[in-house]
């Protein structure tokens, strides 16, 4: 099979984790050793978040004397791509030597009139108190927003249309490659009328990026991991119950929070709408248990996997 997996910012950096660089490292390191051996099995393509990153380096930059303005977002995105990707590529060539393996930076055609723009909604960086997050938004002309218990920076999330590298993707998964890309949802560009691209100040959000570029790559199976076993009807209630088979109709007829479980259950609705394969949610350390459907909420057209047909 052929199979995407969009990597949560928690196998990164875990929340209230120190954000140092050998901290990041170990986490990716210990979530290679899982993708490692999807890799053995299946065609393998990951994409990871960068949310917590990002915010990081959005701070740094905007703490710069040397800079007369902090570094945009599209380009503060393409350093967590290099960043990370680094450090994924070099944890995969060394868990599985002769395998080819290969980080792109990834961009993603969003289109400058997306709404998105007017309503910023995607999370950044540390996690703060209400009082501070307003603070720190008066001073740096922030907008934040409550995150759970806590209140975090926000930017603007517009709609991914397509990834621009995708052929060139393709090409490298059909040569053998273990290809990381569209990395933080990809760095976020527009097309103007003479085909000219350029980078705008969003963060793209990873799971939609991952749909796209799952249905655009003809992958089998989209997996969209994280840091719980399943996704949960009535989160956050006494009622809340476990959701192990599902459909795109069923799921659209459930509410999720819009900065968590929201674009994972979208993107997972969409790539099993469009396509008719199949997508899950579910915790990284059991991704094979989820393809072998045991584990996980899979989403399929039937509700039913492995796949079986209705004839
Ligand atoms: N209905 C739900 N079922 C399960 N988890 C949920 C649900 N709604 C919100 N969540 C939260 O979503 C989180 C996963 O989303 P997120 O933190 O964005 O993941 P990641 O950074 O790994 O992509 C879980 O840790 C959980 O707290
Ligand atoms: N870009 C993005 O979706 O990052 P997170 O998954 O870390 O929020």
């Amino acid at each position: 099979m052929r199979v995407i997996v969009a990597l949560g910012g928690n196998a990164v950096l875990k929340r209230g984790q120190q954000p140092d660089a050998d901290v990041q490292i170990a986490n990716v390191r210990a979530a290679v050793k899982t993708l490692a051996r999807l890799a053995v099995e299946h065609e393998l393509v990951i994409t990871h978040g960068n949310g917590p990153q990002v915010g990081l380096l959005a701070l740094q930059s905007a703490a710069d004397p040397n800079l007369s303005r902090p570094y945009p977002f599209d380009t503060l995105g393409a350093q967590t791509q290099g960043m990370i990707g680094y450090w994924m590529q070099q944890a995969l060539q060394n868990a599985l030597p002769g395998r080819q393996v290969l980080a792109v930076v990834t961009q993603t055609l969003v289109t400058a009139v997306d709404p998105a723009f007017e309503d910023p909604a995607k999370f950044v960086g540390p996690v703060y108190d209400r009082e501070e997050a307003e603070k720190l938004a008066a001073e740096h002309g922030w907008t934040v927003k409550q995150d759970g218990g806590h209140w975090r920076r926000v930017v603007p999330s517009p709609a991914p249309r397509r990834i621009v590298e995708t052929r060139l993707i393709h090409k490298l998964i059909r040569e053998g490659v273990i290809v990381v890309c569209a990395g933080g949802g990809g760095i976020p560009v527009v097309r103007d009328e003479r085909g000219r691209l350029s980078g705008v100040e969003a963060v793209v959000d990873k799971d939609l990026t991952a749909s796209v570029l799952a249905e655009a790559l003809e992958c089998d199976a989209f997996l969209s991991l994280t840091d719980v076993p399943r996704v949960l009807r009535g989160f956050g209630t006494p009622q809340a119950s476990e959701i192990a088979h599902t459909t795109p109709h069923e799921l659209r007829a459930l509410e999720f929070p819009a900065g968590s479980m929201g674009p994972k259950v979208e993107a997972a609705c969409r790539f099993v709408e469009t396509t008719g394969d199949m997508a899950a949610i579910g915790r990284l350390d059991e991704a094979e248990r989820i393809l072998s459907g045991s584990a996980g909420t899979i989403v399929t057209p039937n509700g039913r996997w492995p796949l079986t047909s209705t004839l």
